[in-house]
């Protein structure tokens, strides 16, 4: 069972869940872990990269040890950021509801807040179980460019829903995605400043996104005058 630093028992915390393939982490999914601690008063945000992302079985993902650790060096300066294993380790299809049940067994008694973008909230129906997954935790939808920011295709549903189930949060506009951020990498363009430096730099010494890009390469190498 996890022991909180501290000293604060479990039942009392509020924390903020940040799921996502990460592939990489870049600063959209930073703000908006931040906005939503500082808007809910969270203690702690854990961001828990997917093991195997179902809905993500079309396209290739980069090995989730890689993910795993752009996800520990996005957030280590952080002090009330940290990292979960629950859903790599598990080893099987990632579902949110065995990570929130997993979530649970460790934090027992904490009040889960799971932060999702606009387009995620927008499949949510779409999900494993999905109506347990608002008896696990309550779930956060931030703003995200390009997507309209809205629980319509919940409306059907929401009477069923616990009070306070769903919470939507304008955070500041990023229009970074990791899709955008693999396409520069392997088009020889800069990610500097969409994603953490750390990030930058652990993408270039494990070639992350192109077969062809040496390490060093000028895409990841920081020019001088910047
Ligand atoms: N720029 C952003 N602003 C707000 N939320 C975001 C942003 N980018 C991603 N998110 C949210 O973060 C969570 C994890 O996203 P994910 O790791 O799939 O990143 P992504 O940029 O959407 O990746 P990809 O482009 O590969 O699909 C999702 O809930 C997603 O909606
Ligand atoms: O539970 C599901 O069936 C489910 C389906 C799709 C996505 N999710 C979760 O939504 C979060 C964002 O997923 P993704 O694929 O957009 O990176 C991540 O925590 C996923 O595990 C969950």
């Amino acid at each position: 069972m996890h022991q909180p630093s501290d000293g604060s028992p479990d039942s009392q915390r509020r924390l903020g869940v940040m799921g996502g393939t990460f592939d990489p982490i870049h600063h959209g999914h930073l703000v908006a872990a931040s906005e939503v601690a500082d808007r809910f008063g969270l203690d702690e945000v854990i961001f828990v990269p997917t093991g195997q992302p179902w809905q993500k079985s079309d396209r290739s993902v980069s090995p989730a040890e890689d993910r795993y650790l752009m996800t520990v060096i996005a957030t280590a300066s952080n002090p009330r950021f940290s990292v979960s294993r629950v859903d790599i380790d598990r080893g099987t299809a990632t579902y949110t509801v065995d990570t929130l049940r997993d979530l649970r067994a460790q934090y027992p008694g904490a009040q889960l807040y799971f932060i999702t973008g606009a387009d995620a909230i927008a499949s949510i129906l779409s999900w494993q179980d999905w109506p347990t997954l608002f008896d696990l935790a309550r779930f956060v939808g931030v703003s995200r460019p390009g997507y309209d920011l809205n629980v319509e295709h919940l409306s059907g549903h929401l009477d069923e829903l616990p009070p306070e189930s769903v919470s939507l949060v304008e955070v500041p506009a990023l229009a970074i995605s990791s899709t955008g951020c693999r396409e520069r990498v392997r088009e020889h363009r800069p990610v500097w400043y969409l994603v953490p430096d750390g990030v930058v730099q652990y993408i270039s010494k494990r070639n992350l996104y192109s077969d062809s890009l040496p390490t060093g390469s000028l895409s990841t190498e920081r020019k001088s005058t910047q």
